[in-house]
């Protein structure tokens, strides 16, 4: 059906300038970055070392979707930005006085085409007359016919010509055809091919140019054999390697053609590249039949075309970003600029799978630190040098560019007033001398130009997500707040990713559970247009296969997120305990080899291993199980531990060579077998401040100031609230005191372990009648939160809690203080925690403070906690406003000391004490309330 010729278009008249073109041409997505240079200029002064500073220079860069350019140096700013969009114009192929934007579309078309068929393009240096120059090679009907699909694949100005006219092209490649070929019609010059899908030239090629063509004949010996992958239209069937033979005479897209079940190129359809930017990966598929009838029968509108059912590739489609049908094959072969010759990889079932796992948060963090099966998404970021792999900003931007949305928007808010209530230390301003070692107390209206703790602004940071067209599909705005820009950026970005993550772990996922999953996170969404833009994903995703053991055992998880939690069968430690293990918040280095194994004959396969890896422990930064395994190690030890298959895919991701995993690849009896090497342990900044700057370490000068008071309080009964590894409770078995029962809580189920470990090995060497175990008769450790009462533990004779309370919210703190002393009722009780006016002598002396975080010069003006989990550091105001208030409320007195500094001395104590004391001598009758667990229980009678 003719329409009547192509729609008028007002023809403008003014010129416009090369950035005015881009912008039409590819609007936000162009993307300017001017920086400064200073180039050495002559001094005037021979014989002097010194540089001399010329005038600033900018030089831009432009970044557009498919490629980006650099321009030369200029005095001003707009002449560098104007002169990298001519630059970007000339590798568009546009000349920008003949602005396309400004002429018909469908006259720059038709130019456009007659230009592709001239003489001039034949020997130019554009990748697109490779393939007119091969053409001329095809035999018999096809010599000298391009296909349309190439043509518009490999010439950006004719495939932005037609997504002016008709912008769906954007997404379905199969409408640019008819717009070509009406394009044909109306040129003089080029002729169209029967089939009406391929285009060749009128007048043959003069033989001056065609000798000259012969002379040029590219470098390609023999054949090649390159490797491909077919993406299967049903996503029930894998995706398989295949082989493509071409020939020195072979047309390469015929050759894919035939793979594709095809006589030729000309139905073939070509997507745009796929993973790198730079890659020649594409996926070739077939045009499907009716359509192709239709648009020879001229019935294809240039509007829409509609295909038929269940024909669409949903696992080629959601890697392009663009409509593909049938089954695609996935090959990076290709021309470039300014060479004859066919560049070309070979594509292998790992590289489709990680193309797939690139698609997925954790995917990408994987692939960033090169440990598919070991590595995870962490769900905090406590610091940047914690951190490991690609920083949250940038995977999520990543995220972004590989789903085809816009790039992220961030924007910085700045709170300067927030310090207060986000830093609970702040309250009390200090002064701070230029060394930062001596703090005295000032006024809050301090004029002395002096930086005042808390006084300096926080940022929190809004993360917004745009579609292609600019709607808002994700927003996240947390109030928390940070001192570092880049922290507030860091974390918004992770709670964007961790987010995104839950929804592709679990895809069948309902609206309420993602919208509550997002209320935590302060994620806002539409919901509308977030199950639009992703719901490819939900059919890709969901038929990972498993190779678990049992059926039971399928995992439907992409990412996959702890599937590998469980470890099967027992753990092997080998090597001799060196007593350096590591706890929350350290960061250990580890070499680990991950082996597929089979009951069959093939044995055992490597398929990942990492020298030298580093993770932080307790932020979930690998699968589940290895960090069990490496918090039970010591520095020196290995380990050996089995554990459940993840699906193929992932193996595949790893695994370097498929061909040798395939085989062995049988559903039921694979597993997995790790083997791990514990390198080194760096313990978290809290512990190496208190290890680096006193003597004895802080944790010893704690335990040794309880154990004091132990003993002279003449206990025979003490509880440990959040008794953690046991370092106290290990000290109270060392030393004769009175005590007969000892108890530790905990709701840390690793420490406690590591706690049973220690006071078992204690008192089997004890059991030869020391001091201590002739009275103790027994121990006992508790699973359970020190914020529910538990009747076991009424009454006991002394209670301390070193170190725990700064590790809970703050409510929490208040809630434990009053369940203590109202429930509890130990007649003593002892509890710990830091003095947040002493982190500017720990912040502002320490070598590993400025090691840490190389980029703040500020850290004698505003402390950071000294822990990354603590969730508050009190100043003695407020730790003495707590207890003061505990105490009269519960009839407790309560008196303050503390150790590492000095009572009399600013800023006080290192760690903070407050000692309270039961006033009244009335335990009452309780309930017998158990919500504990006994988690390991030894008794001096059972022993004999
Ligand atoms: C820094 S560690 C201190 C451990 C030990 N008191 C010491 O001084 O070595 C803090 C401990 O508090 C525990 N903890 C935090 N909140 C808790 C709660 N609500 N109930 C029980 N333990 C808790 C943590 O699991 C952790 O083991
Ligand atoms: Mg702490």
């Amino acid at each position: 059906m003719e329409t009547g010729g192509p729609p008028a278009v007002v023809v403008k008249k003014v010129p416009l300038t090369p950035k005015a073109i881009i912008h039409k041409m590819f609007g936000e997505k162009a993307c300017y970055k001017v920086e400064e240079v200073h180039e050495p200029t002559h001094n005037g002064c021979p014989g002097l070392a010194l540089p001399q500073k010329g005038p600033s220079l900018y030089r831009c860069c432009l970044q557009l979707p498919e490629f980006s350019v650099v321009s030369e140096t200029f005095k001003r700013k707009k002449d560098a930005e104007q002169s990298a969009a001519e630059m970007a114009l000339e590798k568009l192929g546009i000349n920008p006085a003949a602005d396309p934007a400004a002429q018909d579309p469908w006259d720059a078309l038709v130019g456009r085409l007659s230009y592709l068929f001239s003489n001039e393009f034949l020997s130019s240096l554009h990748p697109l007359s490779c393939h007119f120059r091969a053409a001329l090679q095809r035999v018999g009907h096809l010599s000298c016919l391009v296909p349309i699909s190439v043509l518009a694949v490999y010439d950006a100005k004719l495939s932005s010509l037609c997504k002016t006219i008709n912008p769906k092209v954007e997404s379905d490649p199969l409408l640019i055809m008819p717009l070509v070929l009406k394009a044909a019609q109306r040129s003089g010059s080029v002729s169209t091919h029967e089939d009406q899908l391929s285009l060749r030239r009128k007048n043959p090629y003069p033989p001056e140019i065609m000798q000259t063509l012969v002379n040029q004949q590219s470098s390609l010996a023999g054949s090649i054999w390159i490797s491909a992958i077919l993406i299967p239209c049903s996503v029930e069937k894998t995706a398989i390697s295949l082989m493509l033979k071409i020939a020195l005479n072979d047309y390469y897209p015929d050759v894919i053609a035939q793979k594709l079940g095809l006589s030729d190129a000309s139905t073939v359809l070509v997507s745009r590249t796929v993973g790198k930017a730079s890659s020649e990966m594409r996926l070739y598929f077939c045009a499907p039949k009716s359509c192709l009838g239709d648009l020879s029968s001229g019935l294809l509108d240039s509007t829409e075309s509609v295909y038929p059912k269940g024909s669409l590739n949903k696992r080629g489609s959601y890697l392009s970003g663009q409509l593909v049908y049938g089954d695609a094959i996935l090959a990076s072969i290709g021309y470039k600029w300014k060479s004859s010759d066919l560049v070309y990889e070979d594509v292998s079932l790992r590289t489709y799978y990680r193309l797939l796992l690139s698609k997925t948060p954790c995917g990408l963090y994987k692939l960033s630190r090169d440990a598919v099966l070991a590595a995870e998404l962490p769900g905090a970021f406590t610091s940047r040098t914690n951190w490991r792999g690609s920083f949250p900003r940038d995977l999520l931007c990543t995220f972004c560019r590989q789903h085809r949305l816009s790039e992220p928007v961030f924007s910085i808010v700045s709170n300067p007033l927030e310090s207060l209530t986000e830093f609970p230390g702040s309250q009390k301003k200090l002064k701070v001398t230029e060394s930062g070692n001596q703090v005295i107390n000032k006024g809050a209206n301090d004029s002395s130009g002096s930086v005042p703790i808390g006084s300096r602004e926080t940022f929190s940071c809004e993360v917004k997500i745009f579609s292609r067209c600019q709607d808002l599909i994700i927003e996240c705005s947390p109030k928390q707040s940070f001192k570092k820009q880049n922290d507030a950026f860091q974390n918004a970005s992770l709670r964007v990713l961790s987010w995104l993550n839950k929804y592709f772990k679990k895809l069948d996922m309902d609206l309420e559970e993602l919208t509550s999953c997002g209320d935590i996170l302060d994620i806002q969404f539409d919901s509308q247009l977030f199950i639009k833009e992703f719901s490819l994903a939900v059919s890709v995703y969901t038929h990972w296969q498993s190779i678990g053991v049992q059926a039971e055992d399928r995992v439907l998880d992409p990412a996959c997120v702890n599937q590998l939690g469980d470890t099967v069968g027992s753990i092997d430690i080998k090597g001799p305990d060196s007593g350096v293990s590591p706890s929350n918040g350290s960061l250990v280095s580890v070499v680990y080899s991950i082996c597929l194994v089979t009951g069959g004959e093939h044995g055992k396969e490597l398929i990942e291993s990492t020298e030298d890896f580093e993770f932080e422990i307790g932020s979930g930064s690998v699968i589940s199980c290895l960090e069990s395994v490496v918090t039970q190690m010591s520095v020196g030890q290995s380990a050996r531990f089995y554990m459940k298959s993840p699906p193929q895919d992932l193996i595949l991701a790893s695994a370097r060579d498929s061909s040798l995993i395939l085989p062995v690849l049988t559903p039921g009896g694979c597993s997995l077998e790790c083997t791990i090497t514990l390198l080194q342990v760096t313990e978290p900044l809290e512990d190496r401040m208190e290890q680096a700057l006193f003597s004895p370490p802080l944790s010893k000068q704690r335990v040794d100031y309880a154990v004091q008071h132990i003993k002279e309080s003449c206990a025979s009964s003490l509880v440990d609230f959040g008794c953690g590894s046991g370092s106290l409770l290990e000290s109270l078995l060392e030393c004769p005191t009175s005590l007969e029962k000892i108890v530790g809580v905990d709701l840390s189920q690793k420490s406690l372990a590591r706690a049973a470990k220690i006071l078992h090995s204690k008192l089997s060497t004890n059991s030869n009648a020391t001091a201590s175990s002739t009275v103790v008769k027994s121990v006992l450790l508790y699973d359970g939160s020190i914020t529910i009462f538990d009747s076991r533990l009424y009454g006991f004779d002394i209670g301390t809690c070193l170190e725990v309370i700064e590790h809970m919210e703050e409510d929490q703190a208040h809630l434990f203080g009053d369940i203590v002393l109202s429930n509890f009722c130990p007649r003593i009780l002892i509890v710990s925690t830091p003095n947040y006016e002493y982190n500017v002598i720990l912040q502002g002396s320490t070598p590993q403070i400025l090691e840490e975080d190389p980029d703040d010069n500020n850290h004698s003006q505003s402390c950071k906690f000294r822990n990354h989990d603590h969730k508050f550091e009190w100043t003695r105001e407020q730790f003495g406003r707590w207890a003061s208030d505990l105490a009269a409320r519960h009839n407790y007195s309560v008196e303050f000391s503390g150790v590492g500094g000095a009572a009399d001395k600013e800023p006080g104590f290192a760690s903070q004490i407050a000692l309270f004391r039961r006033v009244d001598e009335c335990p009452k009758n309780v309930d017998v309330t158990l919500k504990y667990s006994v988690i390991w229980e030894w008794n001096s009678t059972s022993q004999f």
